[in-house]
């Protein structure tokens, strides 16, 4: 691993404390970032090193996943880093910075690697891109690379304007945006599972998938983040990154070989195959809800308008669920399933594989019930791979039953999804960060429906908080025949269907 500074931009920020320390200092305790390296820490505020490093401390022990024993350790650690007040809109500020960056480089005699990641809101990604370029801190005689969070951008025009910015100052393969989805194992598992098992290998396609099914849903309301959300909604924050991010990972052929440039291509192919919607397959194939009040484990809580923050009129979408179809030969006819949702009854988050039928079944003749073979991907809270089979059941006359065959992947101490991506980035590694590809065709997917959210051309259905979303959902699986698998609980008040 290359010695290298890490230059962070919203170093004081929530993120930072609650994410990108503990992940630095877990990467360092298991020996996975060089032994020389250098952090400068950047925010507006004032700061001197020692209460930016007491700080950086702090969060260690209110976030970290584990603490190592070893106080010199956690000492070195923390004396890795400085911190520089700096403005992101005032060039001069990085002049300063250059000189602070340069200072440490010369200091600990380690080559011009630098990593900047920008933990701040949106708007300043591109002045920050710009700033760095023009100040001389991109003009390195070793590599730079790019961390952003999301989102990147509004929408398809945003997004493009942003990456033309963002490519000024970093080549494509120097960009690493982070969809934290990404980095949790079961995702990352998710090429082994299909490609390292001829069984999976042979099955994954439309002769047997009857229907795939892929479900974030969420218990937690819109929180403190009233201003972000009610301009962002569903569509935006989980399903133009996330939500698309599995679909690709999920349906994607086997790539030529296990490398970044072949997975991504493999992926590319995927959403460019996903079929384009039009305002009629809107109005068929995607359900836009938002939560009323409800009970939530015995506690009753607001509905999304009567959130703090968020106005009596919100139409925001606090649900999406969506049909897909991807054309191509592997998936012609087998409908994906999408859906996200906050207040709902459950925190899950899991694609579920439903095989067919078997053509010629034996045991119906017998009237035994024959349940569908699901294969069941839990990404979290909880990790694991369970197969439902039908099996002869010995305490009952033999009679067909079903069986599950679970593999349980939650290990206490693994790795965090930020500690999985910041390792790759260090090591340059962009697997399981959004190529600007596949960002591009997924706002390209999702902007019609963007626009025919924005003008209320799409029913909003209300749903109680702690139910499985509204109804229209259960009725969009429902038209091919099918239902969402696993729900645990269905919603006990009706639904209501407000406007268009
Ligand atoms: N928090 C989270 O859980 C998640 C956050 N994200 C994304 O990460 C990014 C950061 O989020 P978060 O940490 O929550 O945000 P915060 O609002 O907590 O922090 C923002 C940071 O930006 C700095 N900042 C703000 N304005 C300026 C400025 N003009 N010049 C220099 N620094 C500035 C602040 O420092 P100061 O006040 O000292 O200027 C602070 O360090 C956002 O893009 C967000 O969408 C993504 C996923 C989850
Ligand atoms: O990116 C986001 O993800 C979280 C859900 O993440 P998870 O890892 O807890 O499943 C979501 O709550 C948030 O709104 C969104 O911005």
């Amino acid at each position: 691993m290359d010695s290298m500074t890490f230059v962070l931009f919203g170093a004081t920020g929530d993120l930072a404390k609650r994410k990108i320390y503990p992940a630095l200092y877990n990467l360092y305790v298991d020996g996975k970032i060089p032994a020389s390296f250098s952090v400068i820490g950047l925010g507006r505020r004032e700061l001197s090193d020692a209460q930016f490093q007491s700080n950086v401390d702090q969060s260690l022990t209110d976030f970290s996943r584990r603490l190592s024993d070893d106080t010199a350790q956690r000492e070195q650690f923390v004396n890795a880093f400085r911190y520089c007040s700096l403005n992101n809109a005032h060039p001069e500020d990085y002049k300063k910075l250059l000189d602070l960056v340069t200072a440490r480089e010369e200091e600990l005699n380690i080559p011009q690697n630098r990593l900047f990641y920008l933990s701040v809101a949106p708007e300043f990604f591109d002045v920050i891109a710009l700033n760095i370029n023009e100040s001389g801190l991109g003009d390195t005689t070793g590599w730079k690379r790019l961390i952003i969070e999301k989102p990147f951008g509004h929408d398809l025009e945003s997004a493009r304007e942003l990456n033309t910015n963002l490519s000024k100052a970093f080549e494509e393969d120097e960009i690493f945006r982070i969809d934290h989805y990404l980095g949790k194992p079961m995702v990352q598992n998710l090429e082994a599972l299909k490609f390292a098992n001829p069984l999976m290998q042979g099955i994954w396609n439309n002769k047997h998938i009857a229907n795939v099914q892929i479900t974030a849903s969420e218990t937690v309301g819109v929180e403190d983040r009233a201003g972000y959300y009610d301009t962002s909604g569903a569509i935006r924050d989980m399903i133009q990154n996330h939500m698309l991010q599995m679909l690709m990972m999920t349906a994607m052929s086997e790539p030529k070989q296990v490398t970044a440039k072949d997975i991504r291509a493999s992926k590319r192919k995927v959403i460019e195959a996903l079929r384009p919607l039009d305002e009629k397959s809107i109005q068929t194939d995607i359900i836009r809800g938002q939560y009323s009040a409800g009970e939530m484990k015995g506690t009753q809580v607001p509905g999304y308008t009567s959130e703090p923050g968020i106005g009596p009129d919100s139409h925001n979408d606090t649900f999406v669920a969506a049909r897909l179809w991807i054309d191509d030969e592997q998936w012609k006819g087998v409908p994906f399933y999408i859906r996200t949702g906050k207040r709902m009854h459950e925190k899950s988050t899991r694609i579920v594989v439903q095989f067919k039928d078997a053509a010629n079944n034996p045991y119906a003749a017998n009237q035994e019930e024959i349940v569908p073979n699901l294969l069941v991907i839990n990404i979290g809270p909880d990790e694991g791979v369970s197969l439902q089979l039908n099996s002869k059941n010995p305490f009952n006359d033999g009679k067909i039953g079903t069986i599950n065959m679970n593999f349980s992947a939650s290990q206490k101490d693994v790795p965090e999804a930020y500690e999985r991506l910041i390792f790759d980035a260090l090591r340059g590694d962009s697997t399981f960060f959004a190529h600007w590809n596949e960002v591009e065709l997924s706002w390209q997917w999702v902007q019609p429906v963007l626009e025919a959210f924005e003008a209320n051309r799409v029913t909003l259905h209300h749903y109680p908080a702690g139910s499985n979303g509204p109804e229209a959902s259960d009725n969009l699986v429902a038209e091919n025949g099918f239902t969402w698998w696993l729900d645990e609980k269905k919603a006990s008040a009706a639904n209501v269907a407000i406007h268009v």
